[in-house]
């Protein structure tokens, strides 16, 4: 399996480059060069498998040589032994046609770990004999932070410099991040939003005085391997409601547009997936231009649902390529157009092709606590903020009503127990995992929302190639 670049201007990679390099040498995203497919006796055969056998089945149609099968499968296993549900991701059934898709029993309780447990192992793995250093340069708007953090905290290989909006995460959300005081852990609190994070960081990918001295990697979704381990949990919910025999619709809450995106490559491998519900908040640069074709970036509000408060969205550059043809040129194009004025017009064919597969819908802040509310009181489930986005827009959506809708719940509603408390008059309760959360002591420094603060706050400290 190869790997080209968005772009079309940087080398092609195997598996293990793609998961070294993050980024692309001229700016883009790797993404595979096909899509593989499995056929429907394949996806039939994944009925019964446990989460980490049907994640071995799917991530090894993405490794090719770079790892052999049986380390694959260790890493797998221990990846989701960390979490605390046997069915690493349950389903819950709400209604005669709506079901959550848990994702958050990992050691951070939100869906970053599913990727970030096995990425960690990952990494180590490709490291350990190679003599090689990595600098993770990671922007968060509250979970890939903590859900890295704890993959990554005391090992050897690497550092990891982690920029956070401050002020714009939740207490919990930060301090996950901020008590863990292992030495190669740096928190950086910057003023400004996740756009100005994410662009920070893509930015030092392409300063060659950094990348001459460090060698940078990534954990956010900008890096392959994070998309291919979260491909895994559309096929173990879709096989478990009768695929291949009966397609399945997902309302996914959507920020960074890289969650989504593994359900689009789900469905490019051949899972029967009626609809792919793009739920935003009312940071809706996605809702816009998957509706309207206007993908601009507004001023960033902050919300109830603050992981999700993005206007840039890092991986809809991986679906305008496959929009238009996968040709680089055409894209780098759009994209520094899109750099330059912050504007993007997408072309009437392209929208055309999206909607064949895409729906969207802006959820606002009273919609989304009347969710709380209903998922509370009429199906007996506290879920969180970016989950009621999702499930907002999965029960008004106009779909066939035999087909059943999984939206997934991407964080505890622990993670945002105030939000929670203020829709529903219920408290969530932090899990035992996180007790003492709020006894221990933080550690973070505070920079502006300068490139060149940030950049010399990270060379001073990260370990040299
Ligand atoms: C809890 C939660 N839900 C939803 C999202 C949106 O996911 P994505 O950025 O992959 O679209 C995020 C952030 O990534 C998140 O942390
Ligand atoms: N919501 C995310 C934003 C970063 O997204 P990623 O999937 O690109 O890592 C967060 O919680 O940090």
């Amino acid at each position: 399996m190869r790997y080209i670049s968005t772009r079309g201007g940087a080398p092609a990679l195997d598996f293990r480059g793609v998961t070294l390099a993050g980024l692309a040498s001229d700016g883009g995203l790797y993404v595979p060069e096909e899509w593989p497919v499995l056929s429907k006796d394949e996806i039939a055969a994944l009925s019964g498998l446990s989460y980490a056998d049907t994640a071995f089945a799917i991530c090894r149609r993405f490794t090719g040589d770079s790892i052999p099968d049986a380390d694959l499968k260790r890493l797998i296993d221990e990846a989701y032994a960390s979490f605390d549900h046997a069915a690493v991701t349950p389903l819950v059934q709400l209604d005669a046609r709506h079901f959550l898709l848990e994702l958050f029993h990992g050691p951070t309780l939100a869906f970053k770990d599913v990727a970030l447990q096995f990425l960690g192992l990952l990494f180590e793995h490709f490291l350990k004999d190679a003599g090689r250093h990595l600098t993770i340069v990671g922007a968060t708007s509250g979970d890939t932070g903590s859900a890295a953090i704890q993959a990554l905290a005391g090992r050897e290989h690497v550092d990891v410099f982690m920029l956070h909006p401050e002020g714009r995460v939740s207490d919990v959300q930060r301090r996950q991040m901020t008590t863990v005081m292992a030495p190669n852990i740096h928190n950086i609190a910057i003023s400004g939003t996740f756009d100005d994070a994410q662009a920070m960081v893509k930015r030092m990918f392409g300063d060659t005085d950094v990348t001459s001295r460090f060698e940078i990697s990534a954990v956010n979704s900008i890096n392959w391997a994070r998309l291919m381990a979260q491909v895994v949990y559309y096929f173990y919910a879709a096989v478990r409601l009768g695929a291949p025999h009966r397609e399945v619709a997902f309302s996914v809450p959507t920020g960074n547009f890289g969650d989504v995106f593994a359900g689009y490559v789900a469905a490019r491998m051949g899972l029967p997936v009626a609809r792919l519900i793009v739920a935003t908040n009312i940071n809706d640069i996605l809702h816009r231009a998957l509706s309207a074709g206007d993908y601009s970036a507004g001023t960033v509000t902050p919300t109830a649902a603050p992981s999700m408060d993005i206007q840039v969205s890092s991986n809809f550059e991986r679906l305008l390529f496959d929009l238009a043809g996968r040709d680089g040129a055409k894209l780098t194009a759009m994209m520094q157009a899109f750099d330059a004025s912050k504007m993007l017009e997408i072309p009437a064919d392209m929208r055309a092709q999206a909607a064949e597969r895409f729906t969207s819908y802006r959820v606002d802040e009273d919609e989304m606590a009347l969710t709380l509310r209903w998922a509370s009181e009429m199906a007996g489930n506290i879920i969180d903020p970016h989950t009621a986005i999702g499930l907002a827009a999965a029960r008004a959506a106009d779909l066939d009503p035999a087909i059943p809708v999984v939206t997934l719940a991407t964080a505890h509603p622990a993670k945002f127990r105030d939000a929670v408390e203020r829709a529903t008059g219920v408290r969530p309760v932090l899990p035992a995992r996180l007790s003492g959360l709020f006894d221990r002591e933080e550690s973070f420094t505070s920079l502006p929302g300068d490139y060149a603060a940030v950049r010399d706050f990270v060379t001073a400290r990260a370990t040299p190639r």
